[in-house]
């Protein structure tokens, strides 16, 4: 006879940068149902790679030790968008979530920490994770980038391009969030809502609001498809 499958309710880890991207996403979950609601945790960790490695993995050691491990770490937030992929206010979930700017430039161009031979630059979702994120978010997938300087000028963003041409959007958390996932086996995602094109810099323009409200909408869909076992979901 087969034994019955014992099923632990899922635990998911959501990773902001700022307090107000964790409460956009806080919304969406505390209007869920109580079933889907327990399932989610939501945490700021701060801007930047390092900030948000650190801080995830604090959480996941902490979950950990609790005997109440996460299944799936979301790194999420607003992002800049490459243009014309990626509109404001548009969404991005990440096929792969990328280091652009860690590892030695060259006179020969950019070497990758992959390339150096340190480990990796690149984190890969569960691809039918990724794609069913998309279809109930109507978000466009794609590769993020992860840098730790805000795109500022056209040449960068050129030089992104050229050197990720699968690119569609850039943030400063999602592969630290990836690293320690990966360190302690679990599987990540990345959602970003667009607040600014990526580009000459105009903070002033930032559609920040926006941005967030779209995070929320996402994060609506989002909540009762996370918990369900990746066969089940839609
Ligand atoms: O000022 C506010 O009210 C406010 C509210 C929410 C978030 C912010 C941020 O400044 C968040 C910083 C966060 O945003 C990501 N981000 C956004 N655009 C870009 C970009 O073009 N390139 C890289 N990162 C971007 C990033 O992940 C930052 O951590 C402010």
């Amino acid at each position: 006879m087969t034994p019955p499958r014992i099923l632990t309710p899922p635990r998911i880890l959501i990773a902001t940068a700022v307090p107000a991207e964790r409460d956009a996403v806080a919304r969406a979950v505390s209007a869920a149902p109580p079933e889907h609601r327990s399932a989610y945790d939501c945490v700021a960790v701060g801007v930047g790679p390092a900030a948000a490695a650190a801080g995830t993995a604090t959480a996941l050691t902490t979950a950990a030790l609790r005997g109440e491990p996460y299944h799936l770490v979301v790194s999420a937030g607003i992002g800049g968008g490459f243009q014309p992929e990626a509109p404001v206010g548009s969404l991005v979930i990440a096929d792969a979530l990328v280091a652009a700017d860690l590892g030695a430039e060259t006179g020969e161009g950019f070497l990758s920490v992959t390339d150096l031979g340190f480990g990796t630059s690149e984190h890969t979702p569960p691809p039918a994770r990724a794609r069913d994120a998309a279809a109930v978010t109507g978000a466009r997938t794609g590769t993020v980038l992860t840098v730790s300087t805000v795109t500022g000028t056209a040449r960068r963003a050129a030089e992104l391009r050229e050197r990720h041409p699968e690119a569609v959007a850039e943030a400063m958390e999602g592969f630290g969030v990836a690293e320690a996932a990966a360190a302690h086996g679990v599987p990540v995602l990345e959602v970003r809502a667009v607040s600014n094109p990526v580009g000459p810099r105009d903070r002033a323009a930032w559609r920040i609001g926006d941005a967030l409200a779209a995070l929320t909408a996402a994060f609506g869909a989002l909540v009762p498809v996370l918990v369900l076992p990746l066969e089940e979901s839609p």
